[in-house]
């Protein structure tokens, strides 16, 4: 698991726009740079047969990552036409027209300013009649596209991602949640503070399905997430949290449940590929050496990335005056 830390959203989305469009951009390039990281990148060739196939989030921390990927496509540095989406979560029993509904804000914050076709747009459909089998038919057509290359994500401050509330099976596909008490308090900023509007039940994509990704970037920004950034990492610490077998004390509704949560978070220790990028501010629980280690590596990537560059440039001089 890596850890990049920027100054505040801003730069957090920023890298992240820029990471997702050196990796679609170097998609159609047929120039290979040298790193290891990036050749992994290139050999993916998407067409409208072999598409990239994303994950994306809601809420507010990607927002501006949303707008600097816009900003590219503008400035016609990338293109989603060969890019098909998947999104993690959809509320259950609101319309789609809904203000507030996730394919309204995806089309609101997102799609609507790109070059994507919204045929390769899928999001959960919460008014589905039998949601059952709209979890099922969304795993297959996830499978059908020999599934998702990377998966943008971001976290509740109870550490949830996408839907899947503290306590989630590890091994859990998409299906229908029952939100947790806390998430449904933080998400009625959204519908006006009345927490009677805030729907209680929602379709996510599981677990599993996220740690099926072929690589994971996830968003975390904020001092509220400080928390769940802790417990994201804290495999340097303490192991995957997930796992402790600790009895929830629900205290309903107010008090703070926080000593006894399990992080849902913490399972991304257990993927091979994941990044997390986070502001300044929720790194505040962390460690000062754990930043510093972090700190550290990304130097030392750096340098690596450099002088094969520098090796690349010379090999290029080298051809050209031979
Ligand atoms: N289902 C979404 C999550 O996918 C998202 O990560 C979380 C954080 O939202 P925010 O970025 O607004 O803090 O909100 C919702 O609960």
């Amino acid at each position: 698991m890596r850890l990049t830390i920027r100054e505040d959203p801003a730069a957090v989305g920023d890298y992240i726009a820029n990471y997702i469009s050196k990796r679609c951009v170097s998609l159609i390039s047929t120039d290979r740079p040298f790193s290891a990281q990036t050749n992994r990148i290139n050999e993916f060739a998407p067409t409208p047969e072999r598409p990239f196939v994303l994950g994306l989030p809601t809420g507010s921390s990607p927002i501006v990552t949303y707008r600097a990927l816009i900003k590219l496509v503008k400035a016609g540095k990338l293109s989603f036409k060969n890019v098909v989406t998947f999104n993690m979560d959809e509320y259950v029993g609101i319309p789609r027209e809904h203000p507030e509904s996730y394919h309204t804000f995806m089309f609101r914050e997102f799609f609507s300013h790109i070059d994507i076709p919204p045929s390769q747009v899928n999001i959960l459909d919460g008014t589905a009649l039998d949601l059952v089998e709209e979890c099922n038919a969304y795993e297959e057509r996830i499978k059908k596209y020999g599934g998702i290359e990377l998966f943008l994500g971001g976290i509740g401050e109870d550490g949830h991602i996408a839907f899947n509330e503290p306590g989630s099976s590890l091994a859990s596909r998409t299906r229908i949640k029952t939100l947790a008490y806390d998430t449904i308090l933080a998400n009625a900023r959204f519908f006006n503070n009345d927490i009677s509007a805030v729907p209680r039940m929602a379709l996510t994509v599981g677990v599993a399905t996220v740690l099926d990704a072929r690589e994971i970037v996830i968003i975390v920004t904020g001092l509220r997430k400080a928390l769940a950034l802790s417990k994201a990492i804290a495999g340097v610490e303490e192991g995957v949290n997930h796992l402790v077998c600790v009895s929830v004390v629900i205290v309903y509704p107010e008090s703070n449940p926080l000593p006894y949560r399990k992080w849902t978070v913490s399972a991304l220790q257990n993927h091979p590929w994941t990044l997390l990028v986070a502001d300044e501010d929720a790194t505040s629980e962390l460690h000062v050496k754990t930043v510093k280690y972090f700190k550290s590596i990304e130097r030392v990537q750096d340098e690596v990335e450099r002088n094969q560059a520098q090796i690349k440039a010379n090999a290029i001089l080298l051809k050209q005056t031979a």
